[in-house]
């Protein structure tokens, strides 16, 4: 019997303590969690804020109680402050203010990560936004309501930022979104794609400032203007979005870490420390685009770093595959997904990379329903041939096709094999000559 303690229950947290509850309950398992709710789907947020779900309680899948039913202790509201390695203790606050302090034999980081605050002058005024707990979503729709706050300004067009953007816009609020970026997602898209998302949010009547630095937030008490180098922006509400960084702050003076502060793991999730081990947005993935160490803030990384940690602190050796980073948006009704490098960051990376790039009906032209285009670039390196990237865009749901794209950059498939993969086809789906197997065969 081991004693097993996780600090930080969100999305790493939760899926760590479940996977060994469920699996070795002859461990002792104990959660402290800072916040006063855990599971909070994040990705969710968007839906909830643009009122295209009835509400919260959805969003949430796990909780104290379920943990407890589970056999875990949970301390709610109980931020660790401070961890003694050598003695293995970790210094923590209960929700009364009172310290306590608890021993363990194997610890797990999952800390996370907090929003990016850029150090600007007037980022302390009222209705400047950070977006990342339930609380910060119902601080932001209970000021919502307030018919004065007619204009929205997004900073930072990412993943949360574009899809932001269309919550509001479905409040009925005049919204502008900026990125220092020349376009929108352009960590996850190449330009062909994401001039697809730039038009989509352009059509649905979202102001776009793209190119321009925020340089002030200007206001009273309350922000009034966001001023960039090239223009002035009225905003009643501003949402800071610019990514994440890891929440590093219990173990930064002691762990070994990613040239961004993230606790550097190995495939078994440990630390530089042995029985530490640290998983979700706290902790470095290994990314098999690359072929080596990264950050990659996302929930699903989350969930299977904590499955690897919790079966090696618990007792069996697992290693991770590593990630490639998948992916996806819906924005009104542009579907968009990616995993693995983009052509331009794969080219700035130094890889001798090339694209191939393919659109077509998603279904035969006979099918006269239901048919949409869909345009795919799958991104490959000149001298091994190896898929290191693929991007897929549509009104269609095509989006289980990017898992084939995770799985054969993760297995270094060739394009040349991919070309003569086994695609089935049937009308109802696809076409014969499908738009994978055609951009695979086109490739140079
Ligand atoms: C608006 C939004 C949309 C998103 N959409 C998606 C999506 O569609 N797909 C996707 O894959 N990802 C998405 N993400 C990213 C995803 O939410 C994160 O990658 C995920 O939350 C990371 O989970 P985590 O458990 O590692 O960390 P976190 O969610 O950051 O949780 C960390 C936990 O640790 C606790 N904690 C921190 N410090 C302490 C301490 N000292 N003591 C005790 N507890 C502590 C916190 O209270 C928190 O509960 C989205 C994020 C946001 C904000
Ligand atoms: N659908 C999804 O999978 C999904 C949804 C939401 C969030 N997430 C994840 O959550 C994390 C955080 O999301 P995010 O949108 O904050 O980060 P992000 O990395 O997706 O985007 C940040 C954006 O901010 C821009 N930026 C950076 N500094 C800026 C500045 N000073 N001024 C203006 N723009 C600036 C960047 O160019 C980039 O476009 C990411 O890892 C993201 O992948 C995923």
């Amino acid at each position: 019997m081991s004693k097993i303690l996780i600090v930080g229950a969100n999305h790493a947290g939760t899926s760590a303590a479940k996977t060994i509850l469920t699996n070795y309950p002859e461990h002792e398992v104990t959660v402290l969690d800072a916040n006063s709710n855990i599971s909070f789907l994040g990705c969710g947020m968007a839906l909830w804020i643009g009122n295209q779900i009835s509400g919260p309680e959805g969003l949430f899948y796990s909780s104290k109680e379920q943990l407890e039913s589970l056999g875990a202790k949970v301390y709610m509201q109980s931020p660790a402050e401070k961890i003694d390695y050598d003695h293995k203790a970790v210094y923590a606050k209960d929700m009364d203010g009172n310290e306590f302090s608890l021993n363990y034999d194997k610890l797990i980081l999952a800390t996370g990560s907090l929003p990016i605050i850029p150090n600007l002058p007037g980022k302390d005024l009222e209705n400047v936004q950070k977006v990342k707990l339930y609380q910060h979503a119902q601080d932001v729709i209970a000021r919502l309501e307030n018919p004065d706050i007619k204009n929205v300004v997004v900073v930072g067009a990412g993943y949360i930022g574009v899809e932001l953007a269309e919550a509001f816009e479905r409040h009925g609020k005049n919204v502008t979104l900026i990125d220092v970026a020349d376009t929108c997602l352009p960590t996850y898209y190449d330009e062909p794609f994401t001039d697809m998302m730039r038009e989509n949010l352009r059509e649905n009547g979202i102001n776009l400032a793209f190119g321009e630095t925020v340089v002030e937030l200007k206001g009273d008490t309350k922000v009034k203007e966001v001023v960039t180098d090239k223009n002035t922006y009225p905003a009643d509400m501003v949402i800071l979005s610019i990514g994440f960084r890891p929440n590093n702050e219990l173990g930064k003076d002691k762990l070994k870490l990613f040239k961004n502060g993230a606790y550097l793991v190995d495939k078994k999730q440990q630390t530089s420390i042995e029985d530490v081990y640290a998983i979700g947005d706290c902790a470095t993935v290994y990314d098999n685009s690359i072929q080596d160490t990264n950050y990659i803030a996302l929930a699903t990384n989350s969930v299977r770093s904590a499955i690897v940690a919790a079966h090696n602190a618990a007792g069996s050796f697992i290693e991770s595959p590593g990630v490639q980073g998948s992916n996806g948006i819906a924005i009104y009704d542009l579907k968009m997904v990616s995993t693995g490098l983009t052509l331009k960051r794969a080219i700035g990376l130094g890889i001798d990379a090339l694209a191939t790039d393919f659109e077509d009906f998603q279904k035969p032209e006979f099918i006269e329903e239901g048919n949409e285009k869909v345009k795919i670039r799958i991104v490959y390196d000149k001298n091994t041939r190896r898929i290191i990237g693929a991007q897929m865009a549509s009104k269609h749901d095509m989006s289980m096709g990017i898992h084939m794209f995770s799985l054969a950059i993760q297995e270094q498939v060739t394009i040349d094999k991919l070309a003569l993969t086994d695609i089935f086809f049937l009308p109802h789906f696809n076409k014969p000559y499908n738009y994978i197997t055609m951009a695979a065969i086109s490739a140079k």
